[in-house]
Parts: structure tokens; C-alpha cells; sequence
């Protein structure tokens, strides 16, 4: 299929005796939004390890355009179009969410990451920045250290930086967990309008039924770590290997 961005072939981790993703085979194109679901434990967070490169593969590929990438470390990975949502971790703590941003958007341009810059007048940089920030409303707290932010706030940092890196591969990990009702559709909107654009592949690791329902084109599901369904939304839910997998009890109908 030409417009698969994104494939992974047999890509399986075994963590001593025990195979967390197993074997897993999987396109993704263009302009899809994918739900990865399944019950706890069933290698979500690991199959999102195997593809972003935080953990290596024991066996299989992962391609990014049709190009073998199993054997590239993150940030490598990262430089070519994986985006995975930041973490705190990954954030400079005591500076503003302005700069944070800023120096995404500088690393993204070629610029450099250095902090020298900053005090450099790169408006169309800081432009850049300015932009993103409203577009997740988190304008009013541009000069607040990312250490104080409020969790929902932090949340949206997050896709605000992985808007300023803007890859071909958006990964998502329950984007709106821990945040109100209120804050939940500006980020719910975002993705949305990353999938309106259609040049971009988006994978989403969710367990809020509601979220699944308004963003996603396909869901697969993962089971002991294999690729137990695959499709669309309506389809796999209804199935009975969800409805087995999940017994009605672990997806969130909130
Ligand atoms: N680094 C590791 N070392 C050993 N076992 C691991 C490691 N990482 C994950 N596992 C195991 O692999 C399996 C899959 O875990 P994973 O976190 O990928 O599941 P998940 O589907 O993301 O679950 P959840 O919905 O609870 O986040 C689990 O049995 C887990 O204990």
C-alpha cells in the first residue's frame, strides 16, 4: 500500500520467558487515526516502545516509509517523523512553557538547541511558538516554569510540543488522562485537526470509549501481546474477541 507511513512486520519483545508484543504485523497510512486498545498488560505501552525505540525489538521490523528503522535509537528515530508526546522528563523544568516550546520549534528549524539562542530575537521562532500556544490555550501561562503547571496543563504541553516537532507519526498515550472536563476537547480537537490533515499517520493508546469514538478510523486490539483484531471502529467493538478480551469491564464507557 503506497501510503503506509508507518509498518511493523513480526515485531515482537520478550522480556525473559515472557513475550510482551508478539509478532505483531500492522500498517498505518496517511490521514488514519488509530485506537490501540486492549486489557491491562496486554503490551500497548510496549508496542508504543518498539515503535518510538525506547525499548529494542528481539525480533521483526519496524518501518518508517518503507524504510527499516529497527536498529535506530530515539532521538535518530525522532529526527525522522516518529513523534511520541513528551514527557515531563524530557522538558527543561524550571523553564517558562514559552521556552520549552521555543526550543522545539528552534530544534525542529535546524537552529540548534542552545540556550544562548534564546536571548537571540528569532521572531519568526518565537512566532512559531506563539501560535502553537494558542492553538492548546495555554497562552495565559507562557512564562510559568513547566514544574508548576497543572497536570491538564502539562497534558497539553505536551501535544503542543509534539505539534512543534510535527512527525510524519503522531503517537499519543491516553492524551487526555487526569483532565477535566473542560480541558479534554481543546486536545480532542487538536488531534483532530492533525487527522483532518491527512499526510500524517496518528496512534492512539486509549481506553475512554468516548474519545474512541470521536477520533478514531480503525482500532486494533492487543492480547498477551498479539495483534488479536483489526478494524473499523463499529466492527472490532462488536467482535468477540473484544467482547471476550474485555469482558465488559476494562474499557471506559464514561
Ligand atoms: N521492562 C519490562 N520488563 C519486564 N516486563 C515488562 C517490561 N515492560 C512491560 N513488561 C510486561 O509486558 C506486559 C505488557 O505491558 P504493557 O505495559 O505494554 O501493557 P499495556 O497494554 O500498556 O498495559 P496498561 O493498559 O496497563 O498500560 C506486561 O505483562 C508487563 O508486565
Amino acid at each position: 500500500m503506497t501510503d503506509t507511513l508507518l509498518d511493523t512486520k513480526d515485531l515482537s519483545v520478550r522480556f525473559g520467558g515472557h513475550v510482551a508484543v508478539d509478532a505483531v504485523t500492522c500498517g498505518f497510512r496517511a490521514g488514519e487515526l488509530t485506537a490501540i486498545v486492549g486489557p491491562n498488560g496486554a503490551g500497548k505501552t510496549t508496542y508504543f516502545n518498539l515503535i518510538s525505540g525506547q525499548i529494542a525489538a528481539s525480533a521483526g521490523k519496524v518501518r518508517l516509509e518503507g524504510r527499516d528503522i529497527t536498529r535506530r535509537g530515539v532521538s535518530e528515530r525522532c529526527r525522522l517523523g516518529i513523534g511520541r508526546a513528551f514527557q515531563l522528563t524530557n522538558l527543561f523544568p524550571g523553564l517558562s512553557v514559552f521556552e520549552n516550546l521555543r526550543l522545539v520549534v528552534q530544534a525542529k528549524r535546524g537552529r540548534g538547541t542552545s540556550l544562548l539562542r534564546l536571548a537571540g530575537a528569532d521572531r519568526e521562532v518565537a512566532r512559531e511558538a506563539e501560535a502553537i500556544l494558542s492553538q492548546v490555550r495555554l497562552e495565559p501561562f507562557a512564562a510559568q516554569p513547566v514544574s508548576e503547571l497543572s497536570h491538564g496543563n502539562q497534558r497539553k504541553l505536551e501535544v503542543a510540543l509534539l505539534i512543534a516537532l510535527d512527525p510524519l507519526v503522531y503517537m499519543f498515550d491516553e492524551p487526555t488522562a487526569g483532565m477535566s472536563i473542560d480541558e479534554a476537547p481543546v486536545v480532542l480537537d487538536l488531534i483532530a485537526g492533525l487527522k483532518a490533515r491527512a499526510d500524517r499517520t496518528i496512534l492512539l493508546v486509549e481506553h475512554k470509549m468516548d474519545v474512541i469514538r470521536s477520533l478514531a478510523d480503525r482500532i486494533i486490539v492487543l492480547h498477551n501481546g498479539a495483534l488479536a483484531a483489526d478494524g473499523p471502529p463499529a466492527e472490532v467493538m462488536a467482535s468477540a474477541v473484544v467482547q471476550e478480551a474485555y469482558m465488559g469491564r476494562e474499557l471506559d464507557h464514561g
